[in-house]
């Protein structure tokens, strides 16, 4: 074995102390061994060519070199996908977020087809009339057009109702009337609109007749297919730099009296006749905002699997990186013994697994209520709408703050953008904000939990995931705490009716000390919105659990062993975290904490000799994890080493400003 391929000997360490099959885990994962084996077939076509090699890392190019690199290894990786995937895997793969996962081994930070796959044909999928998907959908497919979602203004993107940007239908010419009335209405934000999109779904008002009829989706050509150029009437271009989604082009885009044809409203839910009646499918007013809510469920895996990427670099660091002395001459201990680095890093591992069951349970979800939206009924809608909202807000929020943990595991070394922890943190902070924003999200679900209560409250029987809102009604007191996984489940759920209730008591108060309902709800939105958390938290410990028991009830001991505790210590470690809240609606005592805490300080012990295996069972490859800590050989100190030799700043000993700046100074006198 050459320096270059040997594994360093405490992580193999660690491999050998590993007692379950880690395959199982992996499939487990993934949803199955089918699954597994489809998403490494997909991996090997489209890697084993090392096509995401960068021979300077983008981190040292300017912003126009960064650009135009995203670009080419884009184009590099559609050209694998279109040619060499899909002719494998098949059409249907397409969207899958195994390519989506994939092609994170071509860029650091993310791909400017991003916002194209992720929503612009999405939105053509669940917006459009077959018709129009006959027109748009292969062409978008193929690349033949590229495409962003052009929703938010500069002075709007939460308050959509509040967008400026107008379409107003001319039936002279069977066209609509793009027009942006001021500069607040310019579009602002799209992903891959600045300077790769040709095309974008634009959300504006929409007028015919002289009436108003709200926002509504339109596909409108912004570039010339030929020359890229802007076309006339369109003004667009890359609103600077961010945080992060640095190659991404994120854009901007006015319109002066643009015209575009009727056919192209996006005409799934309403329509615009020839003549200008307006027809609305009388069925759900939110339907035009479908391609979010798609977005959100999908965001959840995403959390996910970022945070798997974040806590499989810090755990393999932390195998490998010695550090201090338990006692005077003793051999420096694996920073990875140290009780408060499993404190940082196994809830990480936790929280990956809660969340990738949560997502797929979710995705069931979505496309049962899709299933019966076909059939015309959309009683199911605003659960799924609560749901997504409510589990993307505190799915990426955790994802965040775990991903900073991670950094913060890995001491200085984490702060190297070689190490991948800033990219992924400046790309997972962004999905709190995006898509919805936290708060605002969970004030929607929040919504939806006041009206379950006033439904419970009645004697109704509430829909599933807020069932527990009837049991509320029929027990009286506090709930007796019991330190079995269904009974902290139980608990949890009895916070969460407990502060809704508070919340509904709140706003009853208010109206009835003279405050319309509209101040009412808003004066108590900071307990509403902590209301909506404590609901999403009992609904991940409850699916996290159930999915658990159901996924694992043909694996081996080992395995079921291991994932019991991993499901074990996320259930203590949020009811320790949450002790104010259990003490004020269970009956828990101090001596129940306390035995809490032994029981979390002993499950980091059990997990700690699989800490490796259980990371590694994450199955992601080097290619894609791109960090110099992180990688499956445990090579950190040379991969830094290697790095260094790639800085720019290194290929001369003197750099050219010493003779232009600093030794002047250092000659000149005082
Ligand atoms: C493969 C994937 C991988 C990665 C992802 C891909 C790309 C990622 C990169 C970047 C993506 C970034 C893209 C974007 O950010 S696009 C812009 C997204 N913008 C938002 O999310 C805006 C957030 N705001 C809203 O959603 C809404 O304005 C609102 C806050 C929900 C309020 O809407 P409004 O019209 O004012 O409604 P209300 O009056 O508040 O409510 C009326 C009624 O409607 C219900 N409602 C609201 N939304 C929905 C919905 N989506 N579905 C169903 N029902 C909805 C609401 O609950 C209320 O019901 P009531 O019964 O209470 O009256
Ligand atoms: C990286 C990135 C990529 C993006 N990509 C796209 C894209 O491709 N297409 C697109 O259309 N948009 C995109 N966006 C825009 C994004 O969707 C919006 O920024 C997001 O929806 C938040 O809206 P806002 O910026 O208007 O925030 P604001 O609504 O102005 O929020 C500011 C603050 O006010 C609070 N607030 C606002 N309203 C309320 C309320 N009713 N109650 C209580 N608090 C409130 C919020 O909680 C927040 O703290 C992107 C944004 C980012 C950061």
């Amino acid at each position: 074995m050459t320096s270059k391929n040997k594994i360093n000997e405490d992580l193999a360490n660690e491999r050998r102390k590993c007692n379950f099959n880690i395959e199982e885990v992996t499939y487990i994962l993934d949803g199955g061994k089918e699954k597994t084996l489809q998403r490494k077939k997909i991996e090997d076509v489209a890697l084993n060519g090392g096509a995401s090699v960068d021979d300077i890392p983008e981190e040292y190019l300017s912003a126009r070199e960064r650009y135009e690199n995203a670009i080419r290894k884009s184009c590099i990786y559609t050209n694998i996908v279109k040619n060499e995937v899909l002719e494998i895997t098949g059409i249907e793969n397409y969207g899958s977020p195994v390519l989506r996962r994939t092609g994170d081994a071509f860029f650091k930070d993310i791909s400017p087809f991003m916002l194209h796959l992720g929503m612009f044909v999405p939105s053509i999928i669940g917006q459009c009339t077959a018709e129009q998907q006959a027109t748009w959908l292969p062409r978008a497919l193929d690349m033949k057009i590229i495409g962003a979602y052009a929703q938010t203004e500069l002075g709007h993107g939460t308050f959509i109702r509040g967008l400026e940007t107008t379409a107003t239908y001319d039936p002279e010419t069977e066209e609509f009337v793009l027009h942006s009335p001021t500069i607040t209405s310019y579009k602002w934000w799209a992903g891959g609109l600045g300077r790769t999109a040709n095309h974008c779904t634009v959300v504006a008002q929409l007028y015919t007749q002289g009436k108003c009829h709200g926002t509504h989706l339109f596909i409108v050509q912004i570039r010339d297919l030929e020359t890229h150029m802007p076309l006339p009437g369109v003004k667009v271009g890359e609103i600077g730099p961010r945080m992060g989604f640095n190659t991404a082009d994120n854009g901007f885009l006015g319109f002066n009296n643009y015209r575009i044809p009727r056919m192209n409203m996006m005409m799934k839910n309403a329509q615009v006749l020839k003549d200008g009646t307006y027809v609305k499918a009388a069925r759900h007013g939110k339907l035009t905002y479908g391609t979010m809510v798609f977005v959100r469920v999908t965001l959840v895996g995403e959390a996910s699997f970022n945070l798997a990427k974040a806590v499989t670099i810090a755990v393999r660091y932390s195998a490998v990186r010695r550090q201090s002395e338990l006692r005077p001459g003793s051999i420096e201990p694996q920073i990875l013994d140290y009780p408060t680095q499993q404190h940082k890093l196994f809830i990480c591992i936790a929280t990956a697994h809660a969340f990738q069951l949560t997502a797929s349970w979710l995705w069931n979800t979505f496309t049962a209520v899709q299933a019966e939206m076909k059939k015309g009924n959309v009683d199911t809608l605003p659960e799924l709408h609560a749901l997504s909202s409510c589990l993307k807000a505190l799915s990426t929020s955790d994802a965040t703050a775990y991903i900073e943990q991670c950094r913060f595991a890995c001491g200085g070394h984490g702060y190297m953008l070689s190490s991948n922890l800033p990219f992924l943190y400046a790309f997972v902070v962004a999905t709190r904000t995006y898509e919805g924003d936290y708060t605002v999200l969970l004030l929607q679900t929040a919504r939806f939990l006041v009206k379950a209560w006033e439904q419970a409250e009645s004697g109704k029987v509430v829909t599933p995931t807020v069932a527990y809102l009837n049991r509320h009604f029929t027990t009286n007191g506090k709930m007796i705490w019991d330190n079995s996984p269904e009974g902290i489940i139980r608990v949890f759920q009895s916070v969460a009716a407990g502060k809704i209730s508070l919340c509904v008591r709140s706003i009853r108060n208010r109206i009835t000390s003279g405050m319309d309902h509209e101040d009412a709800w808003l004066m108590t939105t900071v307990q509403l919105v902590n209301a909506a958390e404590a609901h999403c938290r009992s609904v991940i410990l409850h699916t996290y659990w159930n999915e658990i028991v159901r996924l694992t009830k043909h694996s081996s001991d080992n395995v079921k062993t291991v994932l019991n505790q991993l499901v074990m210590l996320y259930l203590t470690y949020w009811a320790l975290e949450r002790t104010g809240d259990l003490l004020r609606y269970s009956t828990i005592s101090e001596n129940d904490i306390d035995l809490l805490q032994r029981q979390y300080e002993e499950l980091l012990v059990k997990i700690r000799p699989n800490a490796v295996g259980l990371v590694d069972a994450f199955d992601i490859r080097d290619e894609i994890l791109q960090s110099t800590l992180g990688s499956y050989d445990g090579r950190v100190y040379e991969r830094l080493m290697e790095e260094v030799q790639k800085n720019p700043l290194n290929k001369e000993p003197v750099d050219p400003s010493f003779h232009k700046y600093l030794k002047p100074l250092m000659k000149s006198k005082i």
